[in-house]
This record gives structure tokens, sequence and C-alpha cells, in this order.
């Protein structure tokens, strides 16, 4: 596609559907090729040539046929009847017009620990292949019963020694054993034949259930794939990079969807090879067409959207933590709200309940930042007014607002209020709750539009179940967005707040914060005096320092770089509230270890409240 030579493709296996929508979803993702997993053309009602003519039609290449299982290493009779067998899938192949065919090595009981027979017969199986113009990809399963690494495979088809014969890279094999990819350095890039890419999360457990259940597109999830494919291209391998993702979710979504994900991710490897890797493979990347990432300077503000009336109003809980109403945009009823740099907008759209509905980000080039995170497949937004925008997998409107830009003149000035500073500066970083299937896709949207980097996952035991957290900020760390999911969800005991969302305002003294809020009668969540006898037990804080925290049911923790300090408002409705933070000495964390503590202590406000709204049963 936009790289000069760079092939980008997809194995059917990514996509939920029959072929015609895989093929129809990977098409219209921009891809140039596909792997055409086999089971996918048995099923389908398509004749050969149908298949082929419709991959013509939408600009796709057949680039694999795969997989070709349980040839090599057996006895005679069982390698007559193989051979029989890979004639008959040469013969479908000539008619798709593809050229390679993948064969994986064996987990047969009929194969025998042999590696001078499997050469042998796999020189045999490429002769065959070669007087039909088709090539023999030799990939090593993870779990394969005596081929199984990367460097086993290729010893093989250096016996087998002949020009059809070559390998199939696949870096989830390679990756999730450990094994050194150093050693790809010495395979000459002639003699591998395809490429396939996945990533995964660090799991401990069977490497085939691994494989086949949770796959992830590059970047989703803990392997390198940047270094991986950098040492491939780096051999002078100039076939197709190609994404193989066997992956529950996946399995079952929207293949139109999966598809912009599967295409977002390899552009984002891509470049990330192009800006890190060594010159030789930066010239084969060939990223001109994607736009620099944006290097964000801050939050220029953050929308909440709400129904209106009878809906929660969070207005009296943004005056209570001391942020002042600066205007009315007259033509949109959105309201702003500031502190220090803090700047919340309220608009009224008449539906839903109060949520975040846009994240205005300054970027010294908003124009160049929209125009990358389209190029990353991202709809453009109308929500930003005059100032570029996209939306987000979850809904959420990216407004890219050039710093200092004069956004505000929108809104007319309100009558002065009053100005009851407290000691808010700006904000810290936005929480998200997504949905599990949608979790990975949108933690990598984030990430490649607003040009974010990782930090470490955790997870927490919460109240009603695991919760799994990921954030992501610049190398300044102006933004941070961390978003949660639920591990698992099941039944209906664990009450319904279905996906909490929360601001972080930042302070310089939080606990000066805490009391000038309470005296401005904020809704502030109250924190057990239990979790205070922990905190002295773990941390063995100042008495006076100790009594202050509990006073103002501000929470603790430290890092090897520093301490936090933090407090919550109560919900607000059911989905939002309000968090502020204090970062003493480049603490880099989120507080994490105390979500389980917050979380329970709104599960005890909300029953508190439910009890008192009860109409008394006692008769009068
Ligand atoms: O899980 C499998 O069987 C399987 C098949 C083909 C592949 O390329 C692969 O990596 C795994
Ligand atoms: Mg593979």
């Amino acid at each position: 596609m936009d790289g000069p030579e760079l092939h980008l493709d997809i194995a059917t296996v990514c996509l939920s559907g029959t072929l015609e929508d895989k093929l129809a979803a990977a098409g219209a993702a921009g891809f140039d090729g596909v792997e055409i997993f086999e089971h996918d053309l048995v099923v389908s009602p398509w004749s050969l040539r149908e298949v082929r003519a419709r991959c013509a039609d939408l600009g796709l290449s057949i680039d694999l046929y795969q997989p070709f299982r349980d040839f090599e290493a057996v006895p005679p009779d069982v390698l007559a009847a193989n051979l029989r067998r890979a004639e008959r899938k040469f013969d479908v192949m000539e008619q798709l017009g593809v050229d390679t065919v993948l064969v994986c090595s064996s987990v047969s009981p009929d194969a025998v620990d042999d590696d001078d027979l499997a050469a042998e017969q796999l020189h045999a199986l490429a002769c065959r292949a070669a007087d039909r113009g088709i090539r023999i990809a030799y990939e090593a399963l993870a779990w394969g019963r005596f081929v199984n690494t990367y460097e086993h495979s290729w010893r093989i088809v250096r016996r087998g020694d002949h020009p059809a014969l070559g390998l199939c890279l696949d870096s989830f094999h390679v990756l999730s054993r450990g094994s050194d990819i150093a050693g790809i350095r010495v395979i000459p890039g002639s003699r591998i034949f395809f490429l396939q890419l996945a990533d995964a999360p660090r799991l401990r457990m069977d490497v085939l259930q691994w494989s086949r259940h949770h796959r992830l597109f590059p970047g989703q999830g803990a392997f390198d794939l940047t270094a991986f494919t950098g040492t491939v291209v780096a051999t002078g391998y100039d076939g197709p990079v190609s994404l193989e993702v066997f992956n529950d979710v996946f399995r079952q979504a929207d293949p139109a969807r999966t598809a912009v994900d599967a295409m977002r991710s390899l552009l984002l490897l891509r470049e990330d090879i192009a800006t890190t890797g060594p010159v030789r493979v930066r010239d084969r990347m060939g990223v001109a067409d994607l736009p620099a990432a944006p290097q964000p300077t801050g939050y220029a503000f953050c929308e909440l959207t709400t129904a209106g009336s009878g809906a929660p109003d969070p207005t009296p809980v943004l005056a209570g933590l001391g942020f002042v109403h600066m205007g009315q945009d007259e033509s949109s009823s959105a309201r702003l709200w500031q502190q220090g740099d803090a700047r919340i907008v309220v608009r009224t759209t008449g539906f839903g309940g109060v949520r975040i509905g846009a994240l205005g980000v300054e970027t010294p080039d908003p124009a160049v930042a929209a125009r990358r995170a389209e190029r990353l497949l991202a709809p453009t937004d109308s929500g930003g007014g005059a100032d570029p925008a996209v939306t987000a997998p979850d809904g959420v409107t990216l407004v890219f607002c050039r710093p200092g830009s004069d956004w505000t003149a929108d809104f007319t000035a309100a009558e002065p209020s009053a100005v009851h500073t407290c000691g808010i500066t700006g904000i810290d970083h936005v929480s998200l709750t997504e949905p599990f299937d949608d979790f990975d896709r949108t933690a990598l949207f984030y990430r490649a539009a607003l040009g974010l980097r990782p930090e470490p996952e955790t997870e927490f035991a919460a109240p009603f179940g695991l919760i799994r957290s990921r954030s992501a900020t610049d190398r300044d760390r102006r933004i941070r967005i961390a978003l949660n999911v639920a591990a698992l969800r099941r039944g209906d005991w664990a009450p319904a707040v279905p996906d909490p969302q929360h601001i972080a305002f930042t302070s310089e003294d939080v606990v000066a914060s805490a009391r000038a809020m309470r005296a401005l009668g904020a809704p502030l969540l109250d924190i057990p005096d239990n979790y205070y006898d922990d905190l002295d037990a773990r941390f063995a804080l100042p008495l006076g320092r100790l009594a202050s925290l509990r006073e103002c049911s501000v929470l603790y923790d430290q890092d090897e770089h520093g301490e936090f300090l933090h407090f919550y408002t109560h919900m607000l409705g059911s989905h939002l509230f309000f968090e502020v933070v204090q970062r003493i000495g480049g603490y880099q964390g989120y507080g994490a270890v105390n979500s389980p503590v917050r979380m329970a202590a709104h599960r005890q406000f909300r029953l508190t409240r439910e009890a008192a709204d009860r109409p008394d049963p006692r008769p009068r």
C-alpha cells in the first residue's frame, strides 16, 4: 500500500464471519493481501475462481495458503498419503493463484524424531512443489512434537536444501518460548518465505492454548514486535508482513472493525520500526505518509455531557471543588468551569447520564494530529467546533487544540461568580472504563493517536471482581490516560456500576485542598479508619501527617520515585466522580493499590444513601 515495497497482509483466521465477510473487511481496511486459512475456503460456497476474482476486485493478493499439517518425518506409507494430499492442495493453490503454502511442524503421533528424515521428506515435497511453481514455507509451531523452535526449523530447512523450501517465521512461536531472536540474523532473507506477526499478553499457560485464544495485534500485548520485525526485515526478507491472530473476542467481533484495528496496529508498528530501527530497515518501512505523532503539551479541557433536567448536575460539585463558572457558549448551551489550568466544559445533550464526552488535547499542530488520527482510520468528528476532532473507539471525541488558543472565546463571560480557589492547578489524568471486548483496541488507539507510550499494566482485586488497568502517557507526562476493564463479568450479584469514569485534578497541597473543598460543601468520599491503621503499619508515616490524611480522607501511596496523595468525591449519578491528586518527587503511578478502598467506599455511600431514600417501613 503506502510504503514503496512493504506488503501488509492479514490472515483470514483473524476475522469473524464467512470468507466473504473476511475478504470484504480486509479490503476495506486497506490491506494489500491475505493468507487464506484452509478451513475458511473449505466451508465457502464460492468456487476457487470466484474467490480469486473477489480478491482481485478488492485489491487483495492471496499470498499464503495455510496450514498444511503433519507432513514430515513419517513412515513411507504415511509419506505417500501426505504427498498425495499435498498434490491436491497444490491443485487448489494453482487455481487460486497463490504460490506459497505454509507447512507447520508436525504434532502427529506418526512422526519420528529424525531431522535427516524430516529434511529429506520436505525436500521431496519441495521438488513436487517447484514443478508447480509453488514454494514451501516451513513453520515451527511452539508446540510441535519434535520441531518447536525456529532454530530447529532452520536447521531442517538448511538440510532440506531446495530452493523451493524456506521458512515461515511467526513471532508468536518465537517469542512465546522466549527464544533469542539474535539467531534470526544468520538466516539469509531469501530463505524466509513468509513473516507472520502476533502479539500476546504475558501469560503462564500451555503455549497451544495461549496461541489459539489469546493472540493480539502488535502493540496490544507484551511482546517486542518492533525488535522482532526489525530483525527479520534486516535479513533482507522482502515478502509480506502478515498478521495471524487467533483470538476468542475477534472471532466474534464485527470483522470490519477488527480489520481496522489490525491495520492501525500495523501502521503503528511500521512507524515504530522506521523511527527506531537500523537505517537499512527504516528504508524498507516507507512511513512517509503517517503524519508525526503529536507532542501533547497538556489537556485543553475535559467535556462532560449531561442529559439536563432530572439528570445529575455536575455543576454544584464543580462549585464545591472551587471551580469558577467562566462563561457560556450561547450556540450550544455549554458552560465553562475553570480552576487553575483545569477547564471543564459541561454540555447538555438531552440524553444519557453524566459522561466524559470529549477530551481537548493541546498540541502544537492540531491539523497534523487530526490527519494522523484519520490516517490511523479514526472517524472524523464534528464535536470539536473549529478545532479538528476524531472519535475514539469508545465514543469519546478527541479534540486537538493549539496551546493557548482562544477556543474559550466562544464562551461569553458569566456574571462574575465568587472565586473560591481550592488549590487545583490542572488535570492530572482521565480514567475511563472500557468494555472487556474493546479494552485492547481502545488502549492502542489512544496511544497511537496521541503519541503516548504505555506504562506498566496493573491488576487489583476490587470488591466486585478483578480490575485490570493500563495507562499511557507522553514523554513529558502532560497527558495521562488510564483505562480500566473488569477482567471478567458474570452474573448479576455485582452492583451495576457499569463503567465508571473519573477526572483527576492536580493540587500542590491536597490536604489544604480537601479542607477548603469541605468548607465549600464538596461531597468528598469518607475513607474508613481501618485503612489508616493499615497505612500506619505499612509506611510508619509521622503521626501528625497520618492524622491529617485520616482527618481529610486522603489516601496515600509510594513508589521508588516519590509519594502520591489523593482523595475522591462521591459518585455523581452512576458513572462519574472526581479525584484530586498530589505527586511528590516524581511518583509515576495512579494509586491503583488504593482503588479497592475507593470502590468499597463508593459502594458504602451508595448503600447508605439508598437506605436513607427508602420510605420508613414502620407504621405511623
Ligand atoms: O494453531 C495452529 O494450528 C496454527 C496454524 C498455523 C499457524 O501459522 C500457526 O501459527 C498456528
Ligand atoms: Mg503462524
